[in-house]
């Protein structure tokens, strides 16, 4: 297939600059570049793959215009409801959908450590996961730091109310079956994501740190030309990156 043409959804964002200009470097061709108050359904008339750095309430419109169009998808936005996340596994039966908290190749190579990790290290190590993203950031915690701590519960068979989000007043010792969250924010940090395994004696600690938007932007881009023409289907970076 020829270079698919992208709609980026929420263009004048940070994330939507860093893909204009990730745009002009691929030299793929952007079809339509809108915020909210545009008009999003000839905006993906225009255009080959849906790319959303927008807002939840931006997301939520862009499933409507993708299954009405039947136009791929590249999820990036955070912070979404539960709703909204059953609306976007039901329309992968329809639509190939990439959708992940963090398009970066290091973040993704973190997940696949911070599992190897869970699986290795037993529940002697206390696991607690540590966030950190500039001052305008509206959602928390981080879609990322969601996802790694949701794999260490997939590791150690733990339910999602084992995540202890923050800590305050008389909370008792710490149990082992527990997995900490923790969300930290201020000034222009683009985003830095750090998993603990403590023990007594010794601990691990698996950290990133992102220092350039564009590495997020080239990510989504390439998650875009690998999901056209792809059959219907919910698939994450992990699959784009050929990590499985
Ligand atoms: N998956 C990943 O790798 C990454 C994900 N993100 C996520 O991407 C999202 C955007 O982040 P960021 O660029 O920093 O945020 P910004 O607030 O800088 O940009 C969001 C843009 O979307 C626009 N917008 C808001 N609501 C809508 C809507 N309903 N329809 C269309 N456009 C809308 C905003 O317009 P206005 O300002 O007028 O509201 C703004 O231009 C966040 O959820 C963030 O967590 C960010 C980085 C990487
Ligand atoms: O809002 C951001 O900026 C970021 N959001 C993503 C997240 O919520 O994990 C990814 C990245 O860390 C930057």
């Amino acid at each position: 297939m020829a270079s698919p043409r992208i709609l980026i959804n929420g263009a004048k964002g940070r994330m939507g600059q860093a893909l204009l200009a990730a745009a002009r470097e691929f030299n793929l061709p952007v079809g339509a570049a809108i915020d909210l108050g545009d008009d999003l359904a000839a905006a993906v008339g225009q255009s080959d793959v849906i790319v959303d750095f927008s807002s939840p309430a931006g997301t939520r419109a862009v499933i409507d215009q993708a299954l009405a169009q039947k136009k791929a998808l590249v999820i990036g936005t955070t912070g979404h409801a539960a709703a909204v996340k059953a609306e976007l596994i039901a329309l992968a039966a329809r639509v190939p959908c990439v959708w992940s908290g963090n398009y970066s190749v290091g973040v993704n190579v973190l997940f696949a450590l911070t599992r190897q990790a869970a699986s290795l290290l037993d529940s002697n190590y206390d696991a607690e996961v540590i966030e950190m993203h500039h001052r305008f950031k509206k959602d928390a915690p981080s879609g990322t730091a969601a996802r790694l701590a949701e794999i260490i519960l997939e590791e150690r068979k733990l339910a999602p109310d084992a995540l202890r989000y923050g800590r305050e007043g008389i909370t008792g010792e710490r149990t082992s079956t527990e997995v900490g969250m923790h969300s930290l924010r201020g000034g222009d940090v683009i985003g830095d994501h750090t998993v603990v395994f403590a023990a007594l004696g010794e601990r691990v600690e698996l950290t990133h740190k992102a220092s350039d938007r564009a590495i997020l932007a080239r990510g989504a881009l390439r998650a875009a030309q690998w999901i056209a023409g792809r059959p219907a289907g919910l698939y994450d970076m992990q699959d784009v990156l050929g990590l499985r």
